[in-house]
């Protein structure tokens, strides 16, 4: 198993938001979290992410959670670059803070950013490319640094339908085989994306995609 939650609570202050939560997403699993507005989708992803205190417990390939590591990436939804930099650097940053030697970090970053579709923009700033290439630097720079778990957070909330739609089919591309737990509150994103869904709020209910497409379709 490669991210496994057992008994997750999580409170701010008074209110709980997460009571005796548990999920098991295999190796290479694309689980994708669903659910109402304020049911602690992103407070799940930031507690995976060693962001928030947490009772309960949480491991990544055997390894308990006990603080932010590289290891389990978080994406939002705002692209987190830095506007001075290019994408190339952009990519490259969290290489060069792991003491990736410089040839090997730039070849890792220019080959992820073609593999997203951004070859040819290498020497683009942030501010000259639009919010879905922002978002596939974004990509880029997360999957570079190959971690074991990738935590997206409504990644695409902001973006247009046509370029969500590109986006889609990229991430199904680029993180198939990468254990992922991506937060959306749109259905047709779940059901499109996930191996399985897991609907929070209300009781957690899981299903398999299977079953979501036949109860779709019915
Ligand atoms: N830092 C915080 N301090 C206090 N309360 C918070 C904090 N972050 C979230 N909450 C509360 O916790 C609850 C769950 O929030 P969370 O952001 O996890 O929900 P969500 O399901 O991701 O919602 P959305 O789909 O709107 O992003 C909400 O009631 C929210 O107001």
């Amino acid at each position: 198993m490669s991210l496994s939650v057992r008994s997750l609570t999580v409170g701010y202050g008074r209110s709980t938001v997460l009571a005796d939560f548990s999920l098991d997403v295999g190796t290479g699993e694309f689980v994708v979290v669903a659910g109402p507005s304020g049911c602690g989708k992103s407070t799940l992803l930031r507690a995976v992410a060693g962001l928030v205190p947490f009772g309960g417990s949480i491991s990544v390939s055997g390894q308990p959670v006990d603080g932010p590591s590289r290891d389990r990436a978080l994406v939002f939804q705002e692209d987190g670059l830095l506007p001075w930099r290019s994408a190339l650097r952009n990519v490259e940053l969290p290489l060069s803070l792991q003491g990736v030697p410089r040839a090997q970090r730039r070849a890792l970053a220019s080959s992820w950013l073609e593999r997203v579709g951004l070859a040819g923009f290498e020497d683009y700033l942030p501010r000259e490319l639009s919010g879905g290439m922002r978002q596939r630097v974004q990509l880029a720079r997360t999957l570079a640094q190959q971690p074991s778990v990738v935590l997206m957070d409504e990644p695409f909330g902001a973006l247009d339908a046509q370029t969500r739609a590109s986006m889609q089919e990229l991430v199904t591309e680029v993180l198939s085989g990468t254990t992922t737990l991506f937060v959306t509150h749109d259905v047709d994103e779940a059901v499109l994306l996930g191996d399985r869904v897991v609907v929070l709020g209300a009781g957690e209910v899981e299903r398999r995609r299977d079953a979501i497409l036949a109860a779709v379709r019915a």
